[in-house]
């Protein structure tokens, strides 16, 4: 008997196998960080196959945990770190290039060229997106151009694109899956979102041979079976696949015109379901897919944070001043109140509604007395202005209020972000008990797909009710007076160019 839907999320800085069973539980979750390259200025990198490893790594460990077994499972839906670029041999399996991260900035040079020869508004209209390295094409052109004889291999069908979603699934199924979801398309800046097929004029224009592309599907439907994984006895249907963001819309059950929601992982993600027109922003917010149901596309609008929870992976791998992202919360509490200090952390440039690949990071306001407490609650509060800038951007965008904020991702455990978030904004912040949305939505449409469950109205009555919610304590002129401060700090930082 079927028991279980098995939720793998891929996410920037680890992967994870979460079990549901049939009453929406959480049953079992396995968890596994991997390495980060970061071989220059701006370029972060992964080794796919590393990341394979590691979600074979967590799938086993899943079941060896619980008790349940892989017989058992009635779907896998996958949900991943978006727009990170594979490009692999069809025949080997094997990667030709490390993967290129979204936050990755090697692409740079190649988006300038394309901005100064006046394709923003085509790109825009076509695909919703800004010219920015933080998609899909200028990489896969950049790997391309760095591989002797790819481009050759390509033009032969000797190679395959794929972004995470299409590389697990190819893995999981021994290369006969090989597709991707509308919403993973529709980061790649190759996919006509109006359309909804990817699009002939930029890939000439790109010179990428369509061939290496993946089939493009809706977001609940059975994609293929596994079968390399030896776990798994049977074949079981991989029955979703989904960008992550979406996937924790989708979670938050955000599904009528205008709800927002906000995910605090390595980067921060603000998302508003804009119902089946996209809107096309004027204040650089991208147009993006929010998910495809039963052949129905819907829009969203969105605003992309490149450095969130990752600024707190740097105060630990980068300068060592703390051993676990938790303690991150401690610190800012005990951070001296006069030592005021403002941290723009654009360690790879920032997104929306920047999009300025140049810019780094910066510290503002040091002073002798400045400790790794400052330090710390400085990161965090960056990641609260920096959510202000888009939130305060899409409110203009769309003239819809956003009077409450619903969160999730692995920087929303922090209670003081969560506080400094409601302050700064002045919105309600509600946090869900148990902040799984990502995995809960990938899970819910694999599930639906297969008949795990009946409808969305069943699935409605599981969704958990109980959240923590954080009202904004500050008084506005303080909130006014930090927000003016962080403008200023970020202005100064984007003078400053080497
Ligand atoms: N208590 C915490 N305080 C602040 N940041 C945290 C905390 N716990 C985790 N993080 C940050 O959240 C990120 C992990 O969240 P997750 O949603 O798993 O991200 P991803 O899906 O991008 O890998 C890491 O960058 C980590 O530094
Ligand atoms: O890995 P995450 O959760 O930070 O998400 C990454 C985004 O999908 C990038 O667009």
């Amino acid at each position: 008997m079927k028991k279980y839907i098995l939720a793998i999320d891929q996410g920037t800085t680890s992967s994870r196998a979460i079990l549901f069973d049939k009453m929406g539980k959480k049953v079992e979750v396995a968890q596994k960080e991997f390495t980060q390259y970061f071989p220059e200025n701006g370029w972060v990198e992964h080794d796919a196959n590393e990341i394979w490893q590691s979600v074979q790594s967590v799938l086993a460990d899943v079941f060896i945990q619980s008790d349940a077994k892989p017989a058992e499972v009635a779907a896998i839906g996958i949900t991943n770190q978006r727009e990170t670029t594979v490009i692999w041999d069809r025949k080997t399996g094997l990667p030709i290039y490390h993967a290129l991260v979204w936050q990755s900035r090697q692409s740079a040079e190649i988006c300038e060229k394309l901005i100064s020869d006046g394709y923003e508004e085509f790109f825009h209209e076509k695909t919703g997106l800004v010219i920015d390295p933080y998609f899909s094409a200028t990489k896969i052109r950049w790997i391309l151009d760095c591989i002797e004889g790819a481009q050759e291999r390509a033009e032969a069908g000797e190679l395959c694109f794929g972004t995470i979603d299409t590389w697990l699934a190819w893995r999981l199924s021994a290369g006969e899956i090989f597709a991707t979801d509308v919403t993973n398309a529709s980061r790649t800046m190759l996919y006509n979102i109006s359309e909804g097929s990817w699009d002939k004029e930029i890939l000439e224009l790109l010179n990428i041979p369509e061939i290496m592309l993946p089939e493009v599907k809706g977001n609940s439907e059975i994609y293929g079976y596994t079968k390399s994984f030896h776990f798994f006895g049977e074949r079981v249907p991989v029955a979703n696949l989904i960008g992550d963001q979406q996937a924790a819309l989708v979670g938050h059950f955000a599904f009528d015109e205008g709800m927002v929601k906000n995910t605090y992982g390595t980067g921060s993600f603000l998302v508003m379901n804009t119902g089946e027109k996209p809107h096309f922003s004027e204040h650089k917010l991208l147009t993006t897919v929010a998910y495809q149901l039963s052949g129905k596309v819907t829009y969203a609008l969105e605003g992309s944070i490149f450095i969130a929870g990752s600024v707190v992976q740097w105060l630990r791998d980068g300068l060592g001043i703390i051993r676990k992202s938790s303690e991150t919360e401690q610190m800012a509490k005990l951070a001296q109140s006069h030592e005021d200090i403002y941290f723009v952390p654009a360690f790879t440039g920032l997104g929306a509604p920047y999009w300025d690949s140049e810019v780094r990071g910066a510290i503002f306001g040091l002073t002798r007395g400045t400790s790794k407490n400052e330090i710390a609650k400085a990161a965090l509060q960056a990641i609260c202005y920096q959510v202000k800038d888009v939130l305060d951007t899409m409110v203009v965008d769309t003239q819809i209020d956003i009077p409450r904020l619903v969160v999730d991702g692995g920087a929303t455990k922090n209670d003081y972000l969560m506080q400094f978030q409601a302050d700064i904004l002045q919105t309600s912040i509600i946090r869900p008990f148990d902040a799984e949305a990502t995995a809960w939505g990938t899970a819910m449409l694999a599930g639906l797909a297969v008949g795990f469950w009946e409808d969305w109205s069943v699935l409605r009555e599981l969704h958990q009710k109980e959240m923590i919610v954080f009202e904004p304590k500050m008084e506005a002129g303080e909130q006014e007076q930090r927000y003016q401060n962080w403008q200023k700090a970020v202005e100064a930082s984007r003078i400053f160019k080497v």
